[in-house]
């Protein structure tokens, strides 16, 4: 296996499958069910989730709602995902904790780096809750932080598309997609793939990014074994 520890983002849109809104029980049990199956592989992991199949503080901000508010509703949106994960997981039998970036027990424990590794060297799977805390960041920012604080040997993005592209493949049918690029070539061409403070982060701290398309049955294993699907991002 190429990688020990992993840190996993998922999206929060991707969650809401063919709803349009909220969390499609399918996906999420279909989520679950390819962590279990590496978990049992023995991979250790922190897992992020995003929240835009429930509120993003950007867009409520372009209907008027007060940003730094609507950055904390998106950061709850993004427990709300954590503790439905957590639910699905645990009904596999998988143990797995939340941890939360604001202080909210007994939704979830607060978050500490000590706290983190401790669950997942004792075999949990460990659910990074509510992004960095802040607003005006996105969970893309608080994967690379979480992921170089429990010091993942990579930053597994898992999205709706299959890698990154010359140009966004939802927007561009004329994109052609990277086996690999580095930090450098996705700052120089301006891909959008993550927002620049995640990207800056992961490339300072020497983190590699793996973006492949977490919707596919199966992908995350392959992923782990090495498979040649989806881009590496490489400092
Ligand atoms: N150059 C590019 N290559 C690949 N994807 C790109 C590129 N530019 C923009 N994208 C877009 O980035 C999206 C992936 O980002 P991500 O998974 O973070 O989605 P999200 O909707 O922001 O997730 P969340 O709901 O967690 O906030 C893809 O759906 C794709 O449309
Ligand atoms: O550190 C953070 C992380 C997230 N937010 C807010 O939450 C939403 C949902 O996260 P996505 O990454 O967009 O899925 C985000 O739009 C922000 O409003 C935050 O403020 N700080």
């Amino acid at each position: 296996m190429q990688f020990k520890r992993i840190l996993l983002k998922l999206s929060g849109e991707s969650l809401m499958g063919e709803q349009g809104y909220g969390i499609d029980a399918n996906r999420l049990n279909d989520y679950a069910e390819q962590i279990t199956e590496i978990h049992q592989m023995g991979i250790e992991m922190g897992i992020v989730i995003g929240g835009g199949n429930i509120f993003r503080g950007l867009s409520g901000a372009s209907k008027g709602f007060d940003r730094y508010k609507g950055d904390q509703m998106g950061m709850l949106a993004t427990v709300i995902n954590a503790l439905a994960l957590a639910s699905a997981l645990n009904a596999k039998g998988t143990k797995a904790r939340v941890l939360t970036a604001i202080r909210m027990e007994p939704v979830g424990e607060f978050y500490t780096k000590p706290k983190a590794i401790e669950a997942i060297e004792n075999g949990e799977v460990v659910i990074l809750a509510g992004g960095t805390g802040n607003p005006y960041f996105t969970t893309d920012t608080g994967s690379s932080l979480r992921g170089i604080e429990i010091e993942a040997d990579v930053f597994l993005k898992g999205t709706r598309v299959d890698g990154v592209y010359t140009a966004d493949p939802e927007k561009d049918p004329n994109a052609v997609k990277f086996d690999t690029i580095s930090f450098d070539e996705v700052y120089n061409r301006g891909l959008k793939i993550m927002d620049l403070t995640a990207t800056a982060m992961c490339m300072e701290n020497k983190l590699p990014v793996m973006v492949f398309n977490m919707d596919v049955k199966g992908n995350l294993k392959k992923v782990l074994s090495g498979e040649k699907i989806g881009t590496l991002v490489h400092p």
